[in-house]
């Protein structure tokens, strides 16, 4: 069994090595239909498995979120952004809580400089405690659409992750009770982003990135992006960091874009594969606006125990987990 500082280690200095432009190549992210769920579960559960044991991500369609809340979704995401500085500052996100709002915070391990975004994060178990809602004076309804959004993405999540249980050997809602959205334990969150427009480009600014080379810290994530909008590239083998190639994943109105975290990674005793992804600038001639994505990081709740089926890691929880991942991206300086 993996001594687990060793690991965590491991992973850490895994990222560091990573940040370098690279090369492209083309591959394909399987598109995956949840039409019928029920009727073809067994079905769906061998396709999101082939995809989640090779690439790690995987695009859905027909996955039940209505378009009308993904498109209000972005447009109250718009709104809280184009609130004053010194509004959004009034719900900033406080170390290690993983809500609210940040600007130019998160430094990835991975390039030593801080993403060319500001965010703001839905933990709908710690919003009201850390008086992180915006009032209805200054955005109305916001807080009602945050929260059915939120629930809507968490039901794709668990209908994916029973999935993915079936085929680890664990009860199907094995991973539901791990992410009890009733639980004050709970902190799977929506991450609302928006990446800065380019103004004036000069050679120096592609020395950042949008977000840096990563993989995601959680169990699951569902990014919803905008069509025209794009940037995301996946690049599958973080074993094999010197052979990295990295593919354009498209952005699209209604698909939801999925990839696994190094938490289900882990759980699964590395059958599933968190795939390290990232967001360029755009290229000289691309659109270079604002760019807007959501995501949904289902994570499970802090008191879950994570082990895999045959136990190759030492048992941790998922608070701590997340605590050490959370403090290796918000608690640096830029380099
Ligand atoms: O905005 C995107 O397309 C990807 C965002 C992402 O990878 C993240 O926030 O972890
Ligand atoms: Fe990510």
């Amino acid at each position: 069994m993996a001594n687990a500082a060793d690991y965590a280690l491991k992973e850490l200095n895994k990222e560091t090595t990573i940040g370098g432009v690279g090369v492209e190549i083309e591959r394909t992210v399987p598109r995956i239909d949840l039409t019928d769920f029920d009727a073809r579960k067994a079905e769906i559960t061998e396709e999101l498995w082939a995809a989640a044991t090779d690439i790690g991500f995987f695009q859905l369609i027909n996955h039940g979120v209505p378009t009308h809340l993904i498109d209000d979704a972005f447009l109250k995401s718009k709104h809280f952004f184009d609130l004053p500085q010194e509004v959004k500052a009034q719900y900033p996100m406080a170390r290690g809580t993983n809500s609210g709002w940040e600007y130019k915070a998160q430094v990835r391990p991975s390039t030593g400089t801080a993403d060319q975004k500001e965010s703001y994060q839905v933990t709908i178990s710690r919003m009201d405690e850390l008086g992180l809602w915006p009032t209805p004076e200054e955005l109305a309804g916001f807080k009602a659409s945050m929260l059915t959004f939120e629930r809507a993405n968490w039901g794709v999540a668990m209908k994916v992750l029973g999935c993915f249980a079936g085929k680890l050997g664990m009860p199907t809602d094995f991973f539901t009770t791990a992410h009890d959205p009733m639980k004050p334990t709970y902190q799977s969150t929506v991450r609302l982003i928006h990446y800065l427009a380019m103004k004036d480009t000069k050679q120096e600014d592609y020395k950042y990135w949008r977000a840096g080379a990563h993989s995601d810290y959680n169990c699951l994530t569902l990014l919803h992006q905008r069509t025209g909008q794009g940037g995301l590239q996946v690049a599958p083998g973080k074993d094999q960091v010197e052979r990295l190639a990295w593919t354009e994943v498209e952005p699209l109105d209604g698909i939801i874009t999925c990839n696994i975290g190094d938490m289900l990674m882990r759980w699964s005793d590395d059958l599933l594969q968190s795939t390290l992804h990232r967001v360029r600038m755009p290229k000289p001639g691309e659109y270079d606006g604002p760019r807007y994505s959501i995501a949904f990081f289902a994570q499970a709740n802090k008191d879950a125990m994570i082990v895999g089926p045959q136990e190759k890691y030492e048992p941790m929880s998922a608070g701590d987990y997340m605590q050490m991942r959370l403090s290796a991206n918000f608690d640096k300086k830029e380099t």
